[in-house]
């Protein structure tokens, strides 16, 4: 193996090597297990006793996923499995044909548009709050037990049809909501948890709210949104901590050396600064890994926590990525076109919700998963059949009574 030198776990058989643990785990765990052990950069068992390398260095991602271009191109099982989820479009196309899909594709995405979608998704947040009052008053009680995902993906399919419908197939409006509605998903469940950062955060959208009837608009706008501290660093932390899209797949369409933040230790003992790449080389950027580098992140990564935003603890020397330094949405010229969009609806979705309902959690939390599912959606342990679960306990806010 060219990798015999870099430091990583045994593989567990010469069939499955270290996949079993990576994909079947939950969402991240065996990524910070071996970031912990062995760095940034791991060697890892693939199938049939190959070796691959997992990589969450800052510098080699900025090398393969912005400096070199179509250097690295998206590994062909990933685009076969874009072009049967979503047909022959840009997560699938490569090269020139990548390029000019791209092209025609942006004018969607560009802040212009996003802040003329901001009413649709705070129109789709309110329809699915409407559901939620009329089961709670049929009830006759003040407050119910939803399953979050079942709702929110139904009313993230109704923003991104109303917003996109020019540009995307229908196909793809499913494919690329599963990433929203998550990210949202995992937004709720931090809020339910933490009831003091949930009543910080209506606090700041109730006087956003005075502030918006002071000068007679009748909504919130993209640009109230982005003035509002708490509610931009509860979405960057949420897009930090759960970043939905697991991996990046890339292969090397040419021998290349990668470069690396910091040296590691090869198993000869000797100081390795960087790594040369045979081509067909394949790798995994792991967005989860890299989402928790203590460098750049605080010593505190681990936690949820998005006071490290407004203190203004998250700094690098490597940017990254669309949005905040983070690898949540890629970087470069594959880098996620839907950032705006997802943001932007992300934080409708939080206002309108926090504005009606008071969120709790409930029990069953207790056994909630990172599950792997294409993107990264929220389970219960021991009830994978039932598939996607987040049942929060939502109680109507007096000013809805
Ligand atoms: C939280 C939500 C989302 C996350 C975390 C996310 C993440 C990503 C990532 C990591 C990629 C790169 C994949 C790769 O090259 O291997 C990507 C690509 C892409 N995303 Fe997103 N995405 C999200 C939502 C969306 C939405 C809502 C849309 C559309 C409305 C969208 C449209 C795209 C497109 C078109 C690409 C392909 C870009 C290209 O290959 O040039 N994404 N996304």
């Amino acid at each position: 193996s060219p990798f015999w030198n870099i430091p990583g776990p045994e593989p567990k058989s010469f069939l499955l090597g270290n996949l079993g643990e990576l994909l079947q785990k939950p969402v991240g765990l065996a990524e910070f297990e071996w970031q912990k052990t062995y760095g940034d950069v791991v060697r890892f068992g693939a199938a049939l006793g190959t070796d691959q390398l997992m990589i969450a260095d800052p510098k080699a991602l900025q090398h393969i996923l912005q400096s070199s271009g179509y250097g690295w191109r998206k590994s062909p099982v990933r685009r076969e499995m874009a072009r049967l989820t979503s047909g022959k479009g840009l997560a699938w196309a490569d090269g020139d044909v990548h390029t000019r899909q791209r092209k025609i594709m942006l004018p969607g995405f560009r802040a212009p548009e996003t802040k003329f979608f901001v009413p649709f998704f705070i129109s789709s947040a309110e329809a699915m709050c409407s559901v939620w009052k009329a089961a709670i008053a049929k009830s006759g009680s003040q407050s119910d037990v939803f399953n979050f995902p079942d709702y929110i993906s139904r009313a993230t399919l109704d923003a991104i049809g109303q917003s996109e419908e020019p540009l995307l197939s229908r196909k793809n409006f499913d494919f690329w909501r599963t990433r929203d509605y998550h990210t949202i998903c995992w937004a709720m469940y931090e809020l339910a948890r933490q009831p003091k950062l949930q009543a910080k955060l209506r606090n700041e959208i109730q006087a956003m709210e005075e502030t918006i009837a002071d000068r007679g608009n009748s909504d919130f706008t993209l640009q109230d949104f982005e003035e509002m501290p708490l509610l931009v660093a509860m979405s960057k932390e949420t897009l930090r901590y759960y970043p939905v899209a697991i991996h990046l797949y890339r292969t090397a369409s040419e021998d290349d050396r990668l470069p690396l933040s910091k040296p590691i230790v090869g198993k000869s003992g000797k100081i390795i600064t960087e790594i040369p790449i045979p081509k067909g080389t394949q790798v995994i950027g792991s967005i989860q890994a890299y989402n928790r580098n203590k460098d750049i992140f605080g010593e505190d990564s681990f936690e949820f926590n998005p006071n490290r935003w407004i203190e203004g603890r998250v700094q690098t020397d490597t940017p990254l990525g669309v949005y905040a330094n983070l690898a949540t949405f890629a970087s470069g010229m594959r880098s996620c076109l839907g950032w705006r969009f997802t943001v932007a609806e992300l934080q409708a979705f939080i206002v309108v919700l926090l504005r009606n309902f008071q969120l709790e959690s409930t029990p069953k939390l207790a056994g909630i998963r990172r599950e792997s599912a294409l993107t990264m959606v929220p389970t219960i342990e021991g009830e994978l059949d039932k598939g996607s679960q987040l049942p929060l306990k939502v109680t109507l806010l007096p000013n809805n009574l």
